[in-house]
């Protein structure tokens, strides 16, 4: 479908970002398409909700970020709420969700105008919390450390049945992962964990991760969890320097939520959602994780080649006694006819065609 409106989410520390945006804009006018900047951290508001963003910027079906994976995260919080597709085009340090190269700007918004381009949805996390969660005042200025001001607490969402024991449901969209961590440097967190309503372990950690397949490869993966396929539904549970023998990542089903209880003689424990500080936990407080109704729509101009990106963009090397064997083929996909059954597997175009 024709593209209606964009939002523009920029880097704007990193002068080729602003460089790019200009590239959009000159693309755009020229084709009168509205394009609206939207500057999370501009000085004449306060930061605002996805929603109420996404509404500031007459709610764009194509939200461009201009920047590394937080600008695209940025993003993909405003798009979520108001159904618009994201395009994440790559002028950051690793680039994990970031899609476009910087100087194929103009050929990837020709694609998605001429519908060219697809759609991949992905995974993301809501919440239920014991209160509408807050963050103690003072703390907005520790935050203040050249990343703009904090996002303001979670919205509650109208389906809350607080009063019943299920807590509030907070309008949240998580791409990556929802982390409890310790707020004190010198305090772990103690946490009661439930994994589809069933206490696993009672935890003592420096955090706990709640991560999507998406998220799979940021924190989670940085604490020694696994790497999940992002074309997958799942909720993984990872846990970071828990002080205890078993420190195993789980990965659980989509329906099967992971409910954190701050224990009574717990340190205070922040929430992270997508790396963004949203509120403060006292000891009694719960947080429920689970799958939200609501996916993250990822443009894309090829098909994700999810393994390609995890071997280059993580700098995988192969094991040195293979060095005498060469490098090894790059794919496992004969150019011949896929045999029936194969068909339906997620396989690589034929060399002709890549
Ligand atoms: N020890 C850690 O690795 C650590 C600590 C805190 C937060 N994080 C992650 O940072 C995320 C927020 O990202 P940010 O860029 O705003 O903060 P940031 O700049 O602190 O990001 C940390 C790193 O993670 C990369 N990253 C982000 N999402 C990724 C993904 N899905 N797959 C692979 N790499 C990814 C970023 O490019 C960056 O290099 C959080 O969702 C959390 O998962 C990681
Ligand atoms: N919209 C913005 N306005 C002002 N400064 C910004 C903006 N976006 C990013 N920055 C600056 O860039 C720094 C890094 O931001 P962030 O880590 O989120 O970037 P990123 O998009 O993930 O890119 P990278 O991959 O290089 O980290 C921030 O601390 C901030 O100083």
């Amino acid at each position: 479908m024709p593209i209606q409106r964009i939002g523009l989410v920029v880097h704007q520390g990193r002068a080729a970002a602003r460089e790019a945006a200009l590239t959009v804009h000159r693309w755009s006018d020229a084709r009168g398409i509205a394009c609206t900047d939207i500057d999370v951290w501009a000085k004449d508001h306060s930061r605002r909700g996805g929603r109420e963003e996404a509404e500031a910027a007459g709610n764009p079906d194509l939200v461009v970020t201009l920047g590394g994976d937080g600008t695209f995260l940025r993003g993909a919080r405003i798009a979520v709420k108001s159904g618009a597709s994201v395009l994440g085009v790559d002028l950051g340090k690793v680039g994990f969700l970031t899609e476009v190269p910087a100087g194929d700007v103009t050929a990837a918004l020709d694609a998605v105008h001429e519908g060219r381009a697809v759609v991949e949805e992905r995974m993301t996390l809501t919440m239920r919390a014991s209160h509408p969660l807050e963050t103690p005042r003072g703390m907005e200025d520790l935050l203040l450390y050249g990343r703009g001001p904090a996002l303001p607490a979670p919205h509650v969402r109208p389906e809350t049945t607080e009063d019943e024991g299920w807590g509030v449901a907070l309008d949240v969209n998580a791409l990556n992962d929802v982390v409890l961590e310790k707020l004190a440097r010198d305090r772990q967190v103690s946490v009661g964990v439930y994994m589809a309503g069933r206490l696993l372990a009672s935890y003592s950690a420096d955090a706990l991760a709640v991560a999507t397949p998406t998220g799979s490869t940021a924190y989670s993966f940085a604490a020694g969890g696994p790497v999940l396929s992002p074309h997958m539904d799942a909720v993984v549970f990872t846990p970071i320097a828990p002080h205890m023998t078993f420190n195993r990542s789980i990965v659980a089903a989509p329906d099967e939520p992971v409910a954190l209880r701050v224990l009574p003689h717990s340190g205070q424990a922040a929430v992270s959602i997508d790396g963004q500080l949203r509120g403060v936990l006292d000891p009694g407080d719960w947080i429920g994780v689970f799958r939200a109704p609501d996916r993250v729509r990822l443009i894309r101009l090829h098909p994700t080649d999810f393994y390609g990106r995890l071997r280059g963009r993580f700098h995988l090397t192969d094991a040195p006694a293979t060095a005498q064997d060469g490098p090894s083929a790059p794919f496992f996909r004969p150019d011949t006819p896929i045999p029936p059954d194969l068909a339906g597997m997620r396989l690589p175009p034929p060399a002709a065609a890549r």
